[in-house]
């Protein structure tokens, strides 16, 4: 059973790689020496190891020659010292060490191997070859080391990152480590979160090593943008007083498409409803009313056959959230629908078609947004973020997927949710939010117009857009958890419930 989620932790800032150097200088620089930052990291890279070898087993320890090496040197002591068989194995010449990382392996009194292509048996692995230093894919021996341990199915603690894992991206550098466990320092960065990264750290630790909230402080304050694992410290859902009603909780109005293509606006449409929107109403084609209607009971119904049919309706304040694009057609009308609703400067919610619609045009979509002054979000999958934003820098390669969606919030002037299995949230500041609490079963149809209608309906409660966003992702996430397998859309509205009665209980 999904275990609810203690919440009011503050929110959990990411460091990139550049900004944990800037954290460790800071550390040093206060007066802390680095070879103490680095026993305090293999001390709890032992800690983690202890829980996976069996007292006295034999543990391989693969080091690289730079800091991370380091850590793996110090582990090493520590668990020899605890009675474990240790056998240590340096990728690379000895005189490549250098500075604490020399220190750490005077330390160490047993033999060197060199490491090669082979892995021996044993009952667990530490991958210290490379973390936040890894510059360029992995090739050579290095790649064939990497790929026999991989092969041979033995538990591993990886220091910091999956030797192979890019720390700031989560990419594959040529081949990663997969490893069972990773113990990385004083906070989480973006490639733990990021796919391939997450699959490849297995179970996450972040263990403190005395470098300090200053340090800390010091290392974000040059940090380009604020950087979050989304979870319930970064936002608060809207709470109920003994005054609200379903006028103060806000006027959610969804589009629909025409007959036969109704059903993803009414799930949108539950999922506004369910997560708290005092009123939903759903603007459907006339032909399609009926098909509506047959399905809808709480939620309200309106005809709506064009632009101007929307115009007259926005003329009514109340409907302060708007969503379009679950089952709306691509194509001029849908263009012209989005152009008079983000001419209203209400919130906005745009999904599939609407985003469709734009595709290599968002910059005509942005200034839509911009004139009408509308609290926009964006979200696109894959597939629709690379047509909407084609043309654009958005879309360059080798970019980061936070780095993607960041520069397209800029773009579009709107906060971006670019779903996938880890998706990441970002406002047109650069504020940026990696979620990576939901489950593959959220892939099926319909999932991400429940998700559209959630944001809409956070919306129409008074969250601002990052913080609809955010939140929604993370409650669309925790719906799936509690279903798993056999999940489909229709049931994620219905799970909303539980996962707001948990959130309250702990508030
Ligand atoms: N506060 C902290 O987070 C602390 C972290 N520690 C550890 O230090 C490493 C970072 O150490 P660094 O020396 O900067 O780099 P690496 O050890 O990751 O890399 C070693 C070395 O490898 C070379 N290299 C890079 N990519 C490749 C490649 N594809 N093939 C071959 N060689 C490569 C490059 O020259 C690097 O310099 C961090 O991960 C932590 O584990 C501190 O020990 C304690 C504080
Ligand atoms: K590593």
């Amino acid at each position: 059973m999904h275990e609810p989620v203690k919440h009011r932790k503050p929110a959990e800032r990411l460091l990139t790689v550049e900004a944990m150097r800037r954290v460790d200088a800071a550390a040093i620089a206060a007066g802390t020496p680095g070879l103490t930052l680095m026993r305090a990291a293999g001390a709890a890279v032992a800690e983690c190891a202890r829980t996976l070898a069996p007292d006295g087993g034999r543990i391989l320890v693969l080091c690289g020659s730079g800091n991370n090496g380091g850590d793996g040197f110090v582990a090493a002591c520590l668990l020899a010292e605890g009675g474990y068989r240790v056998d240590l194995r340096l990728l690379g010449e000895p005189a490549a060490l250098k500075g604490d990382a020399a220190l750490a392996a005077e330390a160490w009194a047993g033999p060197i191997g060199a490491a090669e292509a082979e892995v021996p048996p044993v009952d667990l692995i530490i991958d210290a070859l490379f973390g936040a230093g890894l510059c360029r894919d992995l090739e050579g021996t290095a790649h064939a080391l990497v790929e026999a341990v991989n092969r041979s199915g033995i538990p591993v603690v990886a220091v910091d990152v999956p030797s192979g894992i890019d720390g700031d991206s989560g990419a594959v550098r040529g081949r990663a480590i997969e490893a069972t466990e990773t113990v990385t320092f004083v906070a989480l960065k973006p490639g733990h979160l990021l796919e391939p990264g997450r699959t490849h750290c297995g179970a996450l630790h972040v263990a403190q090593i005395g470098t300090g909230e200053a340090a800390l402080a010091a290392g974000l304050a040059e940090e380009v943008r604020a950087l979050y694992r989304n979870a319930p410290g970064l936002w608060r859902l809207p709470r109920l007083t003994a005054g609200s009603h379903k006028y103060t909780r806000g006027h959610a109005l969804v589009l629909s498409g025409p007959a036969h293509r109704t059903g993803a606006a009414r799930l949108a449409a539950r999922g506004a409803l369910r997560v708290g929107a005092g009123l939903v109403t759903v603007a459907s084609p006339t032909e399609a009313l009926a098909e509506n209607a047959a399905h809808l009971t709480a939620i309200m119904l309106r005809p709506c056959e064009s632009a101007d049919d929307l115009d007259d309706m926005l003329a009514d304040e109340r409907l302060n959230a708007l969503l379009l694009g679950p089952g709306l057609g691509t194509g001029p009308a849908t263009c012209d629908l989005v152009a008079v609703a983000a001419g209203a400067g209400r919130a906005l919610v745009l999904d599939a078609d609407a985003l469709t619609s734009f595709r290599s045009e968002v910059r005509t979509l942005a200034r839509h947004i911009r004139d009408g002054e509308a609290r926009a979000v964006l979200t696109p999958h894959e597939g629709e973020f690379a047509r909407l934003f084609s043309g654009t820098d958005a879309v360059t390669d080798g970019l980061s997927k936070t780095e993607r969606t960041a520069r397209a919030a800029e773009i579009a002037g709107a906060v971006v949710v670019l779903k996938g299995a880890d998706t990441v949230i970002a406002a047109p500041n650069r504020r940026t939010a990696i979620n990576d609490h939901g489950t593959p079963h959220l892939g099926t149809a319909g999932s991400g117009d429940v998700l559209g209608g959630i944001i809409a309906g956070l919306l129409a409660q008074g969250l601002e857009p990052f913080e609809a966003a955010s939140a929604a992702v993370w409650l669309h996430g925790d719906a799936g958890l509690r279903f798993g397998p056999g999940l489909i859309s229709e049931d994620l509205p219905e799970l909303l419930p539980a996962v707001l009665r948990d959130l309250a209980g702990d508030a």
